[in-house]
């Protein structure tokens, strides 16, 4: 069996790490064939001494400066800047290419691969909150696959086994419910960056952990979802489950309801992204039906979550109002990360912002570019009013 070539963009986050580790426990399968990294140089050149990929790049020119000569040692050629993830995203000699960038920086070398027909292993859900129409269309013309990431989407994949969309009555998408899951909204108004990043069951980089504290994460992975599987927003319902546990499930027309569970891992929906149709014999935690002794569902509260509200809402609206929910959320959890603003303050500066916002198609990468840059205007100012 010939090895696939994997280029990971975003190596040294979250995702990035652990799809390190699966590649590195299934040396026979996987090639590093390139690392891509926003700024974090020193662990850049770590992952390049270890895996020896053809091709390191990172978004800064400057920040391989006094680098150079230990990254010509590891053997690899330095690219850099949008231009070098775009190349990276799109090389010929890629199989798959990993989509762990953060935020909305992930849209473009996201479209460079799919343009390119590559197979996407897809974590930048961001990406798709903001251009699930350009992005799909994209991969419908060119063949590239999408294969989910994000443990939810990974999980309703699994659960359709390429059943057809027509038999599905409703997709479920489980949330934790974060670390204020019991917090009255005057609780939440103040609550510390150090608490709002103790997520009850996952390791994850901090703006999507910070997401996941206000439920944008859920609302964003709403709109996830009715990109990836096609389906209308009112199929797409949300639990509580405190365990992540139940991964996600899809009911179908006759009732039937398919669930796929397991520990709470990224690593298992990054290998199966990678090995699909196969599987891995991943080394994880088993889960334990017995220890487990009790799942859990409930109702999410909309009122104490305004920002699941506001995804819903941009999944029914699309267009410009899903990319300023998308800017306006990345620079308030940016602030609220600085302690520029409270952690109260970010689902105010995020509706502000779209009380502001004109409802537009956007079809076109320019026009996705133009309401995301509008957006971040609109809540900067905001932010800047804000400060507390
Ligand atoms: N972490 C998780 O378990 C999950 C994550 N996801 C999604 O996966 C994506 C990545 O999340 P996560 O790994 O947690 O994030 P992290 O913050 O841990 O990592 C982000 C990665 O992207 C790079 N990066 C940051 N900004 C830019 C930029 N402007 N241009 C190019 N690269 C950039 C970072 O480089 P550097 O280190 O140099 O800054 C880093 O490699 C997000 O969209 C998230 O929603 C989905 C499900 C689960
Ligand atoms: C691991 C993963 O996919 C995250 O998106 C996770 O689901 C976040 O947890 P919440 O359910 O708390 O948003
Ligand atoms: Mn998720």
């Amino acid at each position: 069996m010939s090895r696939k070539n994997i280029v990971i963009l975003g190596s040294t986050g979250s995702i990035g790490q652990n799809t390190l580790q699966v590649i590195e426990a299934f040396p026979e399968r996987f090639n590093v064939l390139g690392l891509a990294a926003a700024k974090n140089t020193e662990l850049l050149l770590e992952q390049a001494r270890k895996f020896r990929p053809k091709y390191c790049c990172l978004m800064f020119e400057e920040s391989f400066r006094g680098y150079e000569a230990q990254f010509k040692e590891t053997g690899c050629e330095l690219l850099w800047g949008k231009e070098g993830y775009k190349t990276l995203a799109s090389m010929n000699e890629a199989d798959i290419v990993v989509s762990s960038m953060v935020g909305a920086a992930g849209l473009i070398p996201t479209i460079s691969a799919v343009e390119a027909g590559k197979t996407v292993a897809l974590a930048n859900k961001e990406s798709l909150v903001i251009g699930g129409e350009l992005v799909m269309s994209i991969a419908k013309r060119t063949g590239a696959q999408i294969f989910p990431v994000d443990s939810e989407h990974s999980a309703v994949f699994q659960c359709l086994n390429g059943e057809d969309k027509a038999k599905i009555h409703n997709i479920i998408l489980t949330a934790s419910g974060g670390p204020f899951w019991d917090r009255s909204l005057e609780e939440m108004e103040n609550a510390r960056v150090e608490d709002a990043l103790n997520h009850p069951n996952w390791s994850m980089g901090a703006k999507i952990t910070v997401d996941s504290a206000t439920m944008m994460n859920k609302g964003l992975e709403v709109i996830e979802a009715r990109w990836l599987f096609d389906v209308d927003v009112e199929k797409i319902k949300v639990l509580i489950h405190r365990q992540s546990i139940v991964h996600s499930m899809v009911e179908f027309k006759d009732g039937a309801i398919m669930a796929q569970l397991g520990s709470p891992d990224m690593r298992i929906p990054i290998a199966y992204a990678l090995s699909w149709p196969e599987r891995l014999a991943l080394e994880v935690k088993r889960v334990s039906f017995t220890d487990i002794a009790r799942l859990t569902f409930e109702q999410p509260d909309f009122e104490r979550f305004p920002l699941l509200r506001l995804g819903y809402e941009a999944a029914k609206r699309g267009g410009s109002y899903s990319v300023a929910l998308n800017a306006a959320n990345e620079l308030a959890v940016e602030a609220y990360l600085a302690r520029r603003i409270r952690f109260g303050a970010i689902q105010k500066v995020v509706s502000g912002v779209l009380e502001k916002i004109e409802q537009r198609d956007c079809k076109s990468l320019d026009e996705i570019l133009y309401w995301d840059s509008l957006a971040r205007l609109y809540a900067e100012d905001m932010i800047g009013r804000t400060e507390s």
